[in-house]
């Protein structure tokens, strides 16, 4: 038998050649040239649309006849329609108005807009979400106009309601007669109402409330308003910022057996059968014993109701306000320079991150549940939502005490069976213990959400930073300025990055280029390295190194020295000037009134980013800290401001110095409750969710917010933005800094000594310490001269030589000698 040979088919090419065909199909669909002819084709065609149908309101009676006519005579020129838009105006209007959904029909012309507007990039009103409204309010018009007319008059030329509309009321009214459909339909618009408007709902039940209470005479409302004082006057003054309260009136139905029930402190007065019976979610959840109209639990406790505190939408910055933005005269070099516009930035809002009552009612009755079982009663219990967490605020019963509640946070995060469940215990200055609780569906915050703000575009701040959101959702705004300087810290991969890129970015929204300077370190060298393109706008650098962006670990000294000599010479502008900060010194040298030939500039703020400072704590140790440490104690005045971010929050790189100079300290997710009291002195950073959660601390409050969302793609739009406009010739120069002159007494000449030099003597002297920054501090001198003083006290033998980071040796024990010395020199 021969061996039947099957060839092995080589299907590629052919699998190759279809997926290519259908790639090429979808890419053109994508494209933006299909889009936007489609948009503005759909634009113009609701256009005429609307004309045809409107036109057809008027002369459809006139036209129908013609229309009645077979096509190709109507199509005859001599057959005249009165319609605006023609014979196909005419002819489509007859077909969507009198053949289809009479005159609702006009939805479509909506649909077709918003497509466009969606096929033009415009997506505030979502598509999908119109197309469904539309059609579902279209034919319910559709069918009441039919029912309507239909009660009313039938002699009309058309069918209002169009023929479907006609065809459906008939079909109801065969059904259920004109009264059962008229109730139907209104049955459907009130479900279509609170569908469509989220509003409708609370006015309703307000209206329904309000028209409860109408029969109440003056002397009732009177004893029932009393009666309500009293009441809140128990426990706490009504508060505005409540949007609503969730109670017994959020019930569910379930049918109960009460035979079943068999509980000793549930006794039935009156048998009951077995039937349906409506109670609370909370009774559900905890007492497990129905409520009944009559028979009630001989002991009841009150139920603490569940307040919703007003979600504060965060008033978005008239659209001009945004647009002026891009207008603001800097007055100084660049006066040409845009600043950066919104729609740089994307919008990451998923849209879906309502919480629910549901989840609200059920998180309340775990959270009481649990402390009911430990035996501590509430009084009340408010929620306030978050974008990623929501805040439980709750007031305990007189005589409880909070440490117990404290306690009971690992039993609650079970209860809930939820990560980052944390407990403040007292919310400072409220009075109320908070417990925080991870929302089921959290919102992304969008940079482009916070710089769009009100808040930020009208902040007056002098470095302003906008963050985040906070619990209620108000952006959360900080002014570098007033910081001074910012510590970042968190376990990789919770946000940390985005959190600098979102610091960074308010700046380049609010600074023009001859307001701020950047210096960037970046030992891992990737991260920062997106601001490169910036170097002729908002770079510094040091006059011989090619790289703005500082990833060497020997540059990263050299250049904090450089900022240290700038700082130190900024100070003597500062004395020169007769001023205390930068910016009483650069309001008067805008004013004219500080003469450049004596070496007065504009001196720009100065932001040095550090990342990974840990690396280089471990690389180069003191040499890094040190100048570090100086400039955050010193640099404030002079507009010089530090933030540096790591991710190993150990003690010995966020050292004592380190962390006694940065009182503002961001913490993102951390692993370890120690790791959090290095960063923040104290826990809670540990139980953070990730994804930019993050815990702020001023020094005296800390903050929960959820950080701005600000994606890698949209920071290069905003570099590309500013890079390619005019900017500086070089970058921002920074006074040159020669390694360590170590070795040898200076050579200094003791007749040109310092006029401070017998104060500077005396002072060392008296108190026995040879230290440079005592000399700075006590005279209110730079370090540059103070250092000069300290070389001439050491080449006069008052003070040893140099020890490094260690005060110096004093060489004269007692004043007489000291003074004897001084005369010598006269
Ligand atoms: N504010 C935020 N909102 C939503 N998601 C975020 C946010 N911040 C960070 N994420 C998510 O977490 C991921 C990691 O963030 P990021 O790169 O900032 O972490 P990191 O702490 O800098 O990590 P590493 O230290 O390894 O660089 C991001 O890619 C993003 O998906």
């Amino acid at each position: 038998m021969a061996k039947k040979i099957t060839k092995p088919v080589n299907k590629k090419p052919v699998k190759a050649a279809g997926p290519s065909k259908i790639k090429v199909a979808v890419n053109f669909l994508k494209s933006n040239q299909f889009k936007y002819t489609l948009g503005a084709f759909l634009l113009l065609f609701s256009g005429y649309l609307a004309v045809a149908f409107t036109s057809y309101g008027f002369s459809g009676a006139v036209d129908q006849s013609k229309l009645d006519l077979p096509i190709l005579d109507f199509l005859d020129r001599s057959v005249q329609v009165q319609n605006f838009a023609g014979k196909g105006g005419a002819y489509l209007a007859e077909q969507f108005i009198n053949l289809g959904f009479g005159f609702p029909s006009f939805f479509f012309i909506l649909i077709f807009v918003v497509a466009a507007l969606n096929l033009f990039g415009y997506k505030e009103i979502r598509f999908l979400k119109t197309f469904l409204f539309s059609v579902l309010w279209m034919l319910w018009t559709s069918i009441a106009l039919a029912l309507l007319l239909n009660v009313t008059s039938s002699d009309s030329f058309l069918y209002v309601g169009g023929m479907y509309g006609f065809i459906f009321s008939s079909v109801l009214t065969s059904f259920l007669g004109t009264i059962g459909a008229t109730l139907i339909l209104v049955f459907l618009l009130f479900v279509l109402l609170i569908v469509t408007f989220r509003q409708f709902l609370p006015w309703f039940t307000k209206v329904i409330a309000k028209k409860d209470k109408e029969p109440a005479t003056a002397e009732q409302l009177a004893e029932e308003a009393l009666a309500v004082a009293e009441q809140e006057a128990l426990l706490q003054t009504e508060d505005p910022a409540i949007s609503k309260r969730i109670t017994e009136e959020d019930k569910v139905k379930v049918v109960v057996d009460p035979d079943f029930h068999d509980d000793d402190d549930f006794e039935i007065e009156n048998t009951v059968s077995k039937k349906d019976v409506e109670l609370s979610i909370e009774d559900m959840l905890f007492d497990q014993v129905p409520e009944v109209e009559s028979p009630k639990p001989k002991t009841k406790v009150k139920e603490p109701e569940l307040q919703v505190a007003e979600k504060v939408a965060d008033e978005l910055a008239d659209d001009d306000v945004v647009a002026a933005m891009g207008d603001y005269d800097p007055t100084l070099d660049l006066s040409s320079y845009k600043y950066p516009t919104i729609d740089l930035l994307d919008d990451h809002a998923s849209g879906n991150a309502e919480v629910s009552n549901e989840e609200l009612i059920s998180n309340k009755n775990k959270i009481v549940e649990t402390l009911r079982h430990y035996k501590i009663e509430i009084t009340k219990i408010r929620a306030t939502i978050g974008p990623t967490i929501t805040l439980y605020e709750i007031v305990p019963a007189p005589g409880i005490r909070i440490a117990k509640i404290k306690n009971l946070e690992d039993d609650i995060a079970l209860s809930l069976s939820a990560l980052g469940i944390r407990i403040i215990a007292p919310i400072p200055g409220r009075g109320t213990i908070g417990i925080e609780v991870p929302n089921q569906k959290p919102e992304i915050v969008s940079m482009r959400s916070i710089i769009g703000s009100k808040k930020f575009q009208e902040s007056t701040y002098e470095l302003p930073i906008a963050l985040g959101k906070t619990i209620s959702n108000e952006t959360f705004m900080v002014d570098l300025a007033k910081m001074p300087h910012i510590l970042v810290a968190g376990a990789t991969g919770q946000g940390k990055s985005v959190g600098l890129n979102a610091i960074i970015t308010s700046l380049l929204y609010k600074k023009h280029p001859s307001q701020l300077k950047f210096v960037l370190v970046d030992p891992k060298k990737v991260e920062l390295n997106l601001y490169s393109s910036l170097e002729k706008h908002f770079l510094a650098k040091m006059p011989d190194e090619e790289d703005a962006i500082i990833t060497d670990i020997q540059k990263v000294k050299n250049t904090l020295n450089s900022v240290n000599i700038e700082m130190d010479s900024r100070y003597d502008l500062l004395k020169k000037a007769h001023v205390r900060n930068i910016i009483e010194y650069n309001t008067k040298f805008i004013g004219r009134r500080l003469n450049p030939e004596k070496g007065h500039r504009y001196l720009p703020y100065i932001v040095v980013v550090v990342d990974e400072f840990a690396d280089l704590i471990m690389t180069a140790g003191k040499e890094v800290e040190l100048p570090i440490a100086r400039i955050a104690q010193l640099a404030r005045a002079v507009g010089i401001h530090m933030i540096i971010a790591t991710q190993r929050p150990s003690i010995n790189i966020i050292t004592g110095v380190i962390k006694a100079n940065f009182p503002t300290r961001i913490a993102f997710k951390v692993a370890s409750m120690i790791d959090s009291r290095t960063i923040l002195d104290t826990p809670g950073a540990n139980q953070l969710i990730g994804k930019g959660d993050m815990l702020v601390s001023t020094g005296s409050t800390m903050t929960r917010v959820q950080c701005a969302f600000v994606d890698t793609p949209e920071v290069e739009r905003i570099c590309e933005f500013v890079a390619e406009q005019r900017g500086y010739p070089t970058a921002f120069l920074l006074p040159d800094y020669v390694g360590d002159t170590d070795g040898g007494s200076p050579d200094v000449d003791l007749k040109n000594r310092d006029e401070m030099f017998d104060d500077a003597a005396r002072l060392i002297v008296s108190n026995q310490v040879g230290s440079t920054s005592m000399i700075q501090r006590k005279f209110s001198i730079g370090y540059n001269r103070a250092g000069r003083l300290m070389d001439q006290l050491e080449a006069a033998g008052i003070v040893g030589p140099s020890e490094g980071s260690k005060a110096r040796q004093v060489l004269i024990q007692d004043e007489y000698s000291l003074e004897q010395l001084l005369n010598g020199f006269k």
